[in-house]
Order: structure tokens, then C-alpha cells, then sequence
């Protein structure tokens, strides 16, 4: 089948519509999503849509790095372990206090990890180097000047940019983000998807299996997967092989959904509801340089609504998840990370790749010996070898067979 996009793909075979066409095609289908204030507990994942200025240096103020006692260096220059010096304990200092008066001289403070350091004290000596007393210590060894002292703004200066917008934020940012005092933070909204599942031969995990029957597994994996990327997944699964029904399914969801994406009933069989019912509402279908995943579409139902109808083997959905959808999802989420990390590596068999298709075979690459080997055959049914890979090998269109040995690209999914 040819269409109007596939033109030029520089694979040689004209009637196909070039992966990166197909890309483009899919995310020039979705607008950047809303900016939202949200408090941080709820921003786990989602994109920071302005830079982080942190308002506070970090540490806000000169504090001690261990539980021990807060002198002057110079005090205890001749401290050793045969000659320990002895100091007057004048205050305890823990974390918190902030009335701590001065050093004087010749005395020290007991002080504890994370304790502001008094005015007059340069270092602290721990506790396990010295005999731990409370109205008099004796110190067993010497300091530097500054040691365990932890300085004000040696983290972050106040005024420096702590996060950039774009960044996605993990565990590690929401913690600097409350460390410098932020309660909420503007974040992209994330994509709001519809996974639809048709077949009139799935059904679901947990019940029995008649005959000829599948269990529904591309809906789950497809929604796991928006999630994974940050969307907002609502899973519809099991519409019938039925246009008006699949219709009437969608209607309910229409106002709330970015992103419809479906999986099956693409191909060139009798019972393809999802072309069916999408030709003439606004998605067009192609076939794609690629395999798996070559029947593709995507578009605007009825006007409103992006589109992406996957191919129903489960490897093709997943694979043309990958390839298609993750990144433009991450885009209109604001995320500056879009793309999977590739690396090179060496295969570690020979393989064989179609004319004119990029192939994206499933693998595990090791990052020690940089090599990967490959999970399965290529059939798109071969959901266990997915299962098993961590990347996915990337054959060029032009490759048809590769030795031992060879280096290949591999786009790392963990
Ligand atoms: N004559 C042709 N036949 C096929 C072509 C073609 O070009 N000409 N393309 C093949 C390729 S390539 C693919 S990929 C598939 C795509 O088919 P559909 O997208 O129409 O998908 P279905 O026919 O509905 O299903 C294919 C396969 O996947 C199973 N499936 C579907 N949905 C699910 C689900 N939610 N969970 C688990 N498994 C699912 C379904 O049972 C079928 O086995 O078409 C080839 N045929
Ligand atoms: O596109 Mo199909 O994915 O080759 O099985």
C-alpha cells in the first residue's frame, strides 16, 4: 500500500514511508501541555517548566560536620595521643540552637552534626578523639583550621540556579528543590493518553482461556509504558470489532484525552475496526520503513484528539511505542530528555536484517564488556524475548547482514 508520505525514504523502497517521516509526522501532533503550580510531593517525574533560583545559600549557615566539640585550632596545636590537651566544656550546642555564644579562648563548645558553629570556634574535633567529657575534655589529637566545618553556600550560593527547566524531576531534584525551601514547583502537565485495546479475540488475565482466545496484554504494557515516560495513562481495553461501538467507547473520553493510541486492527485483514472506523475521521495510514511496527497511522479524530494506531503484535506496539510515541510524549511534557541513551556495541553473534527496513532487534547489552547479544528471534509475536532485552538493537535500512563482532547501535530501555 503507498501513500501520499512515502515518497522518499532513502532506503530504496519507495512505497514506504521513512521512520524518521513517521517520527515527525507523530510529534508534530502534540502541543506542549499546560504549566501547572504543584506542590513537590506531586511532581515526581513530571518536567520543571521554569529554572529553579535558589532563594537561600545551602548550607544557610557554617555548621559542624560531626558530634564532637567546636575549638580553635590553635588551642589544641600539641594535642597527641600521650599528651592530650584539656579544655573547659562552656556549652552544649545541639542542632538547632541558635543563642550559641562566642568561643572564648582556650575552651570549647560540645557541639553536634549539623549544629550552627559559634562565633570564635574554627574546627570541631570528634568525639571519638577526644574523652568525651561535659565539663572538661581532653582532646587526643590536633585539627586543621576548617576541618569539619561544613561553610555556608559551599553547596549552592543563594541566588544560583539550582534546577533548569526541562530537567525532569527524580528523587534527587525534589530534594534540593525542598532543601532551598521551594513548597511547589511549576511543572509541564503531563500527557493525558488513551491506550484502547480492540480484538475481538482478547480477553482478560485472570479468566479462563477458551479456545482460540489471548490473553490482553498490549493495552497493560502500552499504559506502563506512558507511565514510565510520564504521561497519564487511562487503559480502555477489549472494544469490539465493532465501528459503532468503538465510536460510542471514545466518545466519553474525548474532552480529557490528549493522545489516543491504539493497538491492532491496522493491518490488511477483513476485520480492522481501528482503520475502519479512523479512515475519513482524520488519521491517515502508511507503512512504515521499519520492522517490527510497519502498519502505522496517526492524525486528529474528528478534529480534536492526536492519534497513533500501533500494530497489534505485542513486540511491534511496544517497539513503535519506542520509536514513536516516547519521544513525542516527552517533548509536549516539556522534558529536555526525549530521546532513549545509544550506545555502540559489539554484537555478540552474526545477523541477519531486511532490504529497505530498519530493524530493531531485541537485545541485552552488557555495559562491562560493551558487547550485546541478541533476545529472540525477529517475529513480533516474541513478546518473551522483549521481556528479557534491555535494548533494542538499531539495523539500518541499508544492512542486511552483520558478522560477529560488528558494532551496532543499541538504544538503552533501563
Ligand atoms: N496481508 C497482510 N497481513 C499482515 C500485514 C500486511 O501488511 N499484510 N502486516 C502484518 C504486520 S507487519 C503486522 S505488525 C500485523 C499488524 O496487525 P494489526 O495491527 O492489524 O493487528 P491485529 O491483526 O489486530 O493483531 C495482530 C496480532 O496481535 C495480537 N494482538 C492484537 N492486539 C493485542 C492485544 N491488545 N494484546 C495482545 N495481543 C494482541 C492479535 O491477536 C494478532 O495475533 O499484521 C500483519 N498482517
Ligand atoms: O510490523 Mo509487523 O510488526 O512486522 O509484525
Amino acid at each position: 500500500m503507498a501513500d501520499d508520505r512515502g515518497v522518499s525514504n532513502g532506503t530504496g523502497t519507495p512505497d514506504l514511508t521513512a521512520v524518521a517521516d513517521h517520527q515527525a509526522a507523530v510529534a508534530a501532533l502534540l502541543q506542549p501541555t499546560p504549566v501547572l503550580v504543584e506542590p513537590l510531593a506531586e511532581c515526581l517525574g513530571r518536567a520543571l517548566a521554569e529554572d529553579l533560583v535558589a532563594p537561600i545559600s545551602l548550607p544557610p549557615f557554617d555548621n559542624s560536620a560531626m558530634d564532637g566539640y567546636a575549638v580553635r585550632s590553635v588551642d589544641l596545636v600539641d594535642a597527641g595521643p600521650d599528651q592530650p590537651v584539656k579544655l573547659p566544656v562552656l556549652e552544649d550546642v545541639p542542632a538547632g540552637r541558635v543563642d550559641v555564644p562566642p568561643l572564648q579562648p582556650g575552651t570549647a563548645h560540645r557541639i553536634m552534626t549539623g549544629a550552627q558553629m559559634p562565633p570564635g570556634a574554627d574546627a570541631v574535633i570528634p568525639v571519638e578523639r577526644t574523652d568525651r567529657g561535659t565539663d572538661h575534655v581532653q582532646a587526643f589529637s590536633s585539627v586543621q583550621p576548617g576541618q569539619h566545618v561544613r561553610r555556608a553556600g559551599e553547596d549552592v550560593a543563594a541566588g544560583a540556579t539550582v534546577l533548569t527547566a526541562g530537567t525532569t524531576l527524580a528523587p534527587s531534584q525534589l530534594g534540593v528543590a525542598a532543601a532551598v525551601g521551594a513548597a511547589q514547583l511549576p511543572v509541564h502537565r503531563p500527557v493525558r493518553v488513551l491506550v484502547l485495546s480492540t480484538g475481538s479475540e482478547l480477553i482478560e488475565p485472570g479468566t479462563p482461556l477458551q479456545p482460540g482466545q489471548i490473553y490482553e496484554s498490549n493495552g497493560l504494557m502500552l499504559s506502563a509504558a506512558v507511565r514510565e515516560a510520564g504521561g497519564e495513562a487511562t487503559l480502555l481495553r477489549f472494544v469490539p470489532d465493532d465501528v459503532d461501538a468503538f465510536h460510542r467507547a471514545l466518545a466519553p473520553h474525548l474532552e480529557s484525552t490528549d493522545l489516543l493510541i491504539t493497538s491492532g486492527g491496522v493491518s490488511a485483514g477483513a476485520y480492522e475496526v481501528v482503520k475502519d472506523a479512523l479512515t475519513g475521521n482524520g488519521v491517515e495510514f502508511t507503512k512504515v520503513a521499519m520492522q517490527p511496527g510497519m502498519p502505522q497511522g496517526c492524525g486528529r479524530y474528528r478534529g480534536g484528539p492526536a492519534v497513533v494506531t500501533l500494530p497489534g503484535n505485542p513486540v511491534s506496539s511496544m517497539v513503535s511505542f519506542e520509536v514513536f510515541v516516547r519521544p513525542a510524549l516527552r517533548a509536549a511534557a516539556g522534558h529536555r530528555t526525549t530521546q532513549r541513551p545509544v550506545r555502540r556495541a559489539a554484537l555478540a553473534e552474526p545477523l541477519t536484517a531486511p532490504a529497505g527496513k530498519r530493524q530493531y532487534r531485541r537485545g541485552r547489552f552488557d555495559p562491562a564488556t560493551g558487547t550485546v547479544s541478541l533476545q529472540g528471534a525477529p517475529g513480533s509475536h516474541l513478546l518473551a524475548g522483549l521481556a528479557k532485552a534491555n535494548c533494542l538493537l538499531e539495523i539500518p535500512e541499508d544492512v542486511t547482514e552483520l558478522a560477529a563482532g560488528s558494532t551496532v547501535d543499541v538504544m538503552l530501555l533501563d
